[in-house]
């Protein structure tokens, strides 16, 4: 097994970064640098020399093999962070036998290796570096908790007690079973079935809060629309003119409403147009504003042709700094920039209550997996109910169940999925 070194903080200059060491000879790759290390999990100060040549003076701390992130002696070295410090540090490490630079995701690939964490929790890993507003960071963190690995736990030895029952009876084929496992084995499979479709409801609100929450502004020509995207983005994202029918193309602009990734969609004006690349325009419109999670209907007096609010919808007065303007529900001014923070606060309530519901499946991977299970499981139930002659069946299917839930954390054939994974993690975690 290799060594492998690299920065674990972000590239570029900093005050402190910590450069990573995880392996065999990662004791004695810093004992080379450093002359002595500190006992394990106590930081120490120490010259880095290679030599004879100082590198810098560094903090350095050692995890012991039962004690790291990686389930192996892992070494950081919290040097100075120039880069011209972190390169000549990372040089001289790679100067030393057996040591070469990590992969991307490499130390939390031997975690995982190493049973430090499963699955599901390197994917919450990924997803916690990733994670840029509050709701994914909490989000991440439930799964990093091993929550997922926790509930896999209860279904695993709910479904293996019932293939055990079953495959009891199978044993006593020709003569008369003693007892009827069948009630047993219907309320296990009844609870982990109730449970799984509980997980399986709250994937929308999971993949909302990862994804981001679509909003888009809609209204007639010149109601303010790109005006008050460029007031909720802080920037001029958007043309806005005095013309009606400046807006074409769908702007699309990325931030946090109230702890919440939201995507903030700028429209064309709707209207009926015999202009052709206006009227392109607004197909693009119509189209986005049906698929988003939410619309803003930005009001301008006149109500809003070719498109229908649905219920959830938010109905908003423009200019309301205008004189004349009625402002009886919520109102709104990209110029003034009045009524905004009640609009994000609308925005951010509807989003809240979209993400409600979120659990512990926040992955494809994961609504797949227990997609794959509660199908073995109904063809178990339905062998169950059949009879002991379909005994053998009834096993099949539970065996494939546990299958399908073993794979949400790791335990079965994911070797094909690892690459995938942490090709995007960076390198030093
Ligand atoms: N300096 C530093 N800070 C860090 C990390 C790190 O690697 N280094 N982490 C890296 O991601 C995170 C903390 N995560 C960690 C997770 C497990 C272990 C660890 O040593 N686990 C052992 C012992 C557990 C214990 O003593 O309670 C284990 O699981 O056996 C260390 C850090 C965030 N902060
Ligand atoms: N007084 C006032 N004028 C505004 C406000 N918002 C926009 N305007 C003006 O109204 C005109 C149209 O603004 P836009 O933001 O381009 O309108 P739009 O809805 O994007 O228009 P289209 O892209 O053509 O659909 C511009 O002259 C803006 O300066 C506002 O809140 N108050
Ligand atoms: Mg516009």
């Amino acid at each position: 097994m290799n060594t492998i070194y690299a920065l674990a903080s972000a590239r570029g200059k900093s005050g402190v970064a910590v450069i990573r060491i995880s392996g065999p000879d990662a004791f004695p790759a810093a004992r080379s640098l450093a002359g002595s290390l500190p006992e394990p999990r106590r930081a120490g100060l120490r010259r880095l020399v290679e030599d004879g040549d100082i590198l810098d003076e560094a903090v350095v701390l050692c995890f012991a093999a039962d004690a790291s992130f990686t389930g192996e002696e892992t070494v950081e070295l919290h040097v100075h962070g120039a880069t011209a410090t972190v390169a000549a540090v990372l040089a001289a490490l790679s100067r030393l036998p057996g040591l070469r630079l990590a992969e991307p995701g490499e130390f939390t690939r031997r975690a995982l290796e190493n049973g430090r964490i499963d699955l599901a929790q390197v994917e919450g890993l990924s997803d916690l570096i990733e994670a840029e507003t509050e709701a994914q960071r909490r989000q991440a963190l439930r799964v990093l908790s091993g929550k997922v690995g926790a509930k896999a736990e209860e279904w695993r030895s709910a479904l293996i007690r019932a293939a055990a029952l079953i495959e009891a009876t199978i044993d006593f084929a020709d003569e008369d079973v003693p007892v009827d496992v069948a009630p047993e084995v219907l309320s296990l499979i009844a609870d982990v079935r109730a449970d799984l479709t509980r997980q399986l409801a709250g994937y929308g609100a999971a993949e909302m809060i990862r994804e981001g929450f679509e909003v888009a502004i809609v209204g007639r020509p010149n109601a303010g629309k790109s005006t008050l995207l460029n007031a909720l983005a802080g920037r001029e994202a958007a043309i806005t003119s005095e013309h009606a029918g400046t807006t074409r193309d769908v702007i699309e602009v990325r931030m946090d409403l109230g702890g919440f990734a939201v995507l903030l969609l700028d429209t064309a004006g709707l209207r009926e147009t015999e202009d052709v690349v206006e009227g392109i325009g607004i197909e693009r419109a119509l189209e986005r504003a049906e698929l988003a999670d939410l619309r803003v209907f930005l009001g301008d007096g006149e109500e809003t042709p070719l498109l229908q609010p649905r219920e959830g919808d938010i109905m908003v007065q423009g200019k309301s700094d205008l004189a004349g303007v009625m402002t009886g529900g919520l109102s709104v001014s990209g110029k003034t920039g009045e009524g905004l923070d009640a609009l994000v606060a609308e925005i951010g309530s509807r989003a809240a209550e979209r993400a409600s519901g979120a659990g512990l499946i926040t992955r494809e991977r994961h609504r797949a997996a227990i997609g794959r299970a509660l199908v073995a499981l109904e063809s178990a139930e339905l062998e169950v109910r059949n009879g002991p002659d379909r005994a053998e069946l009834a096993s099949e299917n539970l065996r494939g169940a546990i299958r399908a839930l073993d794979s949400l954390v790791g335990r079965v054939d994911v070797e094909d999925l690892l690459d995938q994974i942490f090709s995007s993690f960076c390198i030093g975690k």
